[in-house]
């Protein structure tokens, strides 16, 4: 043994055993009231927590920093050093220092990361807190796990990288789990805005992990939970599992199922659909987004479920119309409508209550809160039984409002309980015998003594008699020398005094060991009944769980009636056909966004596989072109998601993909130039497309050199326009020769956004009319943007010279005369030689140097290619 070791106190020995268990935690332990940090994870606190750091001597040789804080602020220091990143290991005393000598024995009874969080202040109310873990197999097969501890949801999953990469994204796990070797691959594919943490290679094994799950749900199969297929999946959901019980969460039994997501059940978006539709998450702070728009549920679980309902909207007809009518079956009913919403205000977060239970953190008035919950699920359950609406029905046989634990808890638990149970006073009367009596006792001593003067004084005849208490014998009946001959032979004589004797009786006596220990005893009754309470309970948890996503899914209809009336929303037909068709669309954000003196102006739109699968959208800047994109996914995305749309009309093909590009977005952070990522993410919408696919290009190509990006946006929409799946395409560019196409495709249709010039300024009418556009405005828009007036007119100025140069070198010319490509073979097919030497010359070009006319000649060469 090293000196340095020797001269540690018997505690810094303990201590630096267990840190030695948690060497990647700040370990926060505790002596006495306060939880004391040591060393580096002292440095830490301080800086985190701003608390002061001191130096100690350890009783030897070593000096070593110290920071601490007072037990009971252990929620605020907590929140603070997991959301500064750090894992965080509570060591708690494990015996009373009372009873002990020498040294408390100690240990790490928690161990609390970002994803792993039960702690109020460490959760958001309306937001789920996921735990993730991705299993990356040797053949590139993705299986996925995410787990909210705080709510017991538990799902699987397994498919590759970009499904992976969107569940990543929809679900945003507050922290990832995976294999250790994979850091590197793991960061390149899905970046690094995850708090990760790796785990041991052996971990992710089949038998292993298998058995911990089957251990865990105490089940031989997963037949019951239908997620036995999904093998990668499950590999992932038994290492959140093992990893549970590495961070010290031995208490899951609130986790009682889990349940498969499964990619063909949802229309599928990806990570940059998501983005660029800023349906959760808005580019600017506090910029508003799809889910602030719609969100106004009105419990944390409603909040929660509509999250899911946004980023996985359904794709099955039955299921849609299903949520449908019960929407439209609730606009109707006013009185139920109003009525479900109030007795849903008043649930609380019962999901999060319940997790609470098997963690033994709930308290008495969490536990009334809950009994109060069922009471409005069980108000909730017969007005959907009573409402004419088979799908309400349904939810209502569903429901189960455990009656006999919530009326249990409601005889047990006092009306007004305290927050804390440790003090007790929240028992009712009437539930146990023996406790009525200690309180009687307690409360009511002195009566009780005065009763019992009376009782003995009529008993023996003895007048004067009065009950004393000294601390010698404690309680004692006083007769004076006069009545001495009346005291009864089974008192016991104590004291004598000049004109009077002292006396104990046994019932005296009984008296005085109840009174003594009395407060004592009522509180462990107390703490005893309560603890039965919350064990029963474990009986209840899956039950409840199911109440509490039944009561999500009905807030969730509920927010959408009232989204409908609120903001006139109409209810979408979805078909199986080819067309959407929207009448007097609205984008739902903007709208709400706008002054009340500027109204949004709606648009129709149709979009099918016969005369228009594909539009090329021009107009000026600002005039609206990204705002009609957008609306027309958003509007298809709400009416998947079962919710009524901003249109007064709508007939909404079924789609199962819904792509948006928007070109050349800064991705430097990434390290990639902006052209690569728009291509990047157009290239993968290449090789997704379905026949029941959306797809949404803004400004694709823009990215690069004008006569590049021309050509890679025609061959775009050329590939689109001859792909077997002739996927819907609404194309918005600020390339006006983009507009040629429409003479050479039959399925393209020119559109553009109407806008009048008066004088010199332009007014933006916002309204979608057939034909192309010729001028961009561009000029228009540095105007307004206030660039100086002759600056401007030097821009017409070139504008103008430009213009007429490009007639004369024949862009324009050369535009009208490409040939329709001999391809039913498209050039992006990747097996093609064609592709292939396409390819080859894209890159040789370097495209910061290429001339208009080079590229040009570029051009020529890649058409005389196809020929
Ligand atoms: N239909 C509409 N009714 C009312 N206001 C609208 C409408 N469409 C767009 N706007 C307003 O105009 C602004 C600009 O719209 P948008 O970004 O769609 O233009 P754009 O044509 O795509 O412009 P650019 O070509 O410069 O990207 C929006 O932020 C919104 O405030």
């Amino acid at each position: 043994m090293s000196k340095q070791k020797t001269a540690d106190t018997p505690l810094m020995q303990q201590h630096k055993a267990i840190k030695a268990k948690y060497p990647d935690a700040v370990l926060l332990f505790r002596v006495g009231d306060f939880y004391e940090t040591f060393g580096q994870d002292a440095i830490i606190a301080s800086q985190v927590l701003g608390i002061t750091l001191t130096k100690r001597n350890n009783g030897g040789a070593a000096m070593s920093e110290l920071a601490g804080f007072p037990h009971h602020a252990m929620d605020t220091y907590l929140h603070k050093l997991v959301k500064a990143g750090y894992r965080v290991a509570i060591c708690d005393q494990l015996e009373d220092p009372k009873t002990v000598k020498g040294i408390v024995k100690r240990g790490v009874t928690e161990m609390v990361t970002p994803g792993t969080a039960t702690n109020e202040k460490l959760l958001e109310h309306g937001t789920n807190n996921f735990l993730a873990a991705v299993h990356i197999t040797a053949n590139e097969k993705y299986g996925l796990s995410f787990l909210d501890i705080s709510t017991g949801e538990f799902f699987v999953a397994e498919g590759d990288r970009e499904y992976a990469d969107k569940l990543l994204s929809g679900f945003k796990p507050a922290e990832v789990i995976f294999q250790r070797h994979h850091q590197k691959k793991f960061r390149e594919e899905f970046g690094s805005k995850f708090y990760t943490y790796t785990l041991d290679e052996w971990i992710f094994q089949e038998h292993y992990t298998q058995e911990i799950l089957l251990k865990h749900f105490d089940t031989h199969s997963f037949k019951g939970f239908g997620v036995e297929d999904v093998r990668d999946g499950l590999i992932a959901a038994g290492a959140v599992l093992h990893y549970l019980k590495e961070t010290e969460h031995p208490n899951l039994q609130h986790i009682t199922s889990i349940q498969r997501i499964n990619q063909n059940d949802y229309l599928w978006m990806d990570r940059f659909t998501i983005r660029n539709l800023e349906l959760l998450n808005s580019p600017v702070e506090n910029g508003s987004t799809l889910l602030k728009v719609l969100d106004n549920t009105c419990t944390p679980m409603g909040a929660r479920l509509l999250k899911r309902w946004i980023v996985f909207p359904l794709k099955d007809l039955h299921k849609i119309n299903e949520r449908l009518d019960a929407v439209e079956h609730l606009i109707l009913q006013t009185d139920l409508r109003n009525k479900l919403v109030q007795a849903m205000r008043q649930c609380g977060d019962v999901e999060r209550l319940v997790s609470k239970i098997p963690l033994k953190k709930i308290n008495p008035r969490e536990l009334l809160q809950l009994a109060r919950a069922l009471k409005q699920i069980d108000a909730i359950k017969h007005m959907c039984s009573a409402s004419e609406h088979a799908y309400l029905n349904r939810l209502a046989d569903a429901l189960n409002p455990c009656i006999y634990i919530a009326e249990k808890i409601f005889k047990e638990v006092a009306d007004n309980p305290p927050a804390v149970a440790a003090k007790g006073g929240f028992i009712n009367a009437s539930v146990h015998e023996q406790l009525d009596e200690l309180r009687n006792i307690a409360h009511h001593g002195k009566e009780y003594l005065l009763k019992l003067q009376q009782a003995e004084s009529e008993r023996t005849g003895i007048t004067s008699l009065k009950v004393g208490f000294n601390n010698v014998f404690g309680y004692y009946l006083e007769v004076t020398n006069v009545h001495k001959n009346k005291v009864p032979s089974e008192w016991m004589r104590k004291q004598t005094l000049a004109n009077a004797e002292r006396y104990i009786t046994p019932e005296l006596k009984e008296y005085e060991e109840k009174i003594t220990g009395a407060e004592e005893k009522i509180l462990e009754i107390e703490l005893q009944l309560f603890d039965n309470l919350v064990n029963e309970l474990h009986d209840f948890l899956s039950c409840i769980q199911t109440n509490a996503q039944i009561v999500a899914a009905l807030d969730c209809l509920s927010c959408f009636a009232n989204n409908a009336i609120q903001f006139n929303y109409k209810k979408p037909l979805l078909h199986e056909g080819e067309e959407i068709m929207i009448k007097e669309g609205r984008h739902p954000v903007i709208e709400r966004n706008l002054p009340p003196s500027e109204p949004y102006i709606a648009n129709d739109v149709v979009l099918n596989k016969t005369e228009q699968q594909i539009i090329i959208l021009t107009g000026p800047n600002m005039s609206g072109k990204s705002a009609l994109l957008r609306q027309m996914a958003l509007v298809t995305l709400m009416a998947h998601m079962g919710s009524f749309v901003p249109a007064s009309e709508a007939r909404i093909a079924l789609t199962d993909k819904i792509f948006t590009r928007v070109g050349a977005s800064d991705n430097l952070s990434a390290g990639e130039s902006t052209f690569m990522v728009e291509m990047n993410e157009t290239a993968s919408i290449i090789n997704n497309i379905s026949s029941r696919c959306l797809i949404l290009l803004d400004e694709i190509g823009r990215g690069t050199s004008t006569y590049d990006g021309i050509s890679i946006a025609w061959s775009i929409a050329e590939h689109l326009h001859h792909s077997p799946h002739q996927p819907k395409t609404f194309f918005a560019t600020h390339y006006h020769e983009l507009n040629e196409l429409e003479n050479k495709l039959p399925r393209v249709k020119n559109y553009h956004i109407t806008n009048k010039e008066i004088g010199n300024k332009v007014i933006f009418l916002r309204k979608l009319a057939p034909g192309g556009s010729t001028h961009s405005f561009g000029i228009h828009v540095a105007k307004m943007a206030g660039m100086p007036p002759d600056l401007i007119a030097r821009a017409q100025d070139v504008l103008k010279q430009l213009e007429t140069k490009h007639v004369d070198e024949g862009l324009n010319k050369n535009i009208k005369q490409l040939s329709a490509p001999k391809l039913q073979l498209s050039i992006f097919d990747a097996h093609s030689q064609t592709f292939e030497e396409i390819r080859e010359m894209l890159t040789q070009i370097d495209i910061n140097r290429l001339t208009p006319v080079e590229a040009l000649l570029k051009l020529n060469e890649i058409k005389n290619i196809l020929k």
